[in-house]
């Protein structure tokens, strides 16, 4: 579930392994740059953390971001392996 932190939505997300978590951030990548809305975020082997926020609003969240995590939750929704 995303929540809202120091002005940025935030979800951490468990894979199987680092492949799996790879993957789903080269699908992020690609959703990010169909938006021009990019995420900040890390990865530690299966871990992925994202923290969304928007700099040209001036590092607040804004709708953008809300859409972004949608979509988000959208693609690990209707992943085959779910
Ligand atoms: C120039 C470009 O449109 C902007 O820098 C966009 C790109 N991606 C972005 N991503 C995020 N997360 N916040 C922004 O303010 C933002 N701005």
């Amino acid at each position: 579930m995303w929540t809202e932190q120091d002005n940025k939505l935030c979800q951490s997300f468990e894979f199987a392994d680092f492949r799996a978590a790879f993957l789903f951030m080269t699908q992020v990548a690609e959703i990010a740059e169909a938006m021009n809305h990019h995420p900040w975020w890390s990865n530690v082997y299966n871990e992925v953390m994202i923290k969304l926020s928007t700099h040209d609003a001036g590092d607040v969240v804004t709708e953008k971001d809300r859409q972004l995590a949608a979509a988000i939750d959208l693609l690990l929704e209707n992943r085959p392996e779910a």
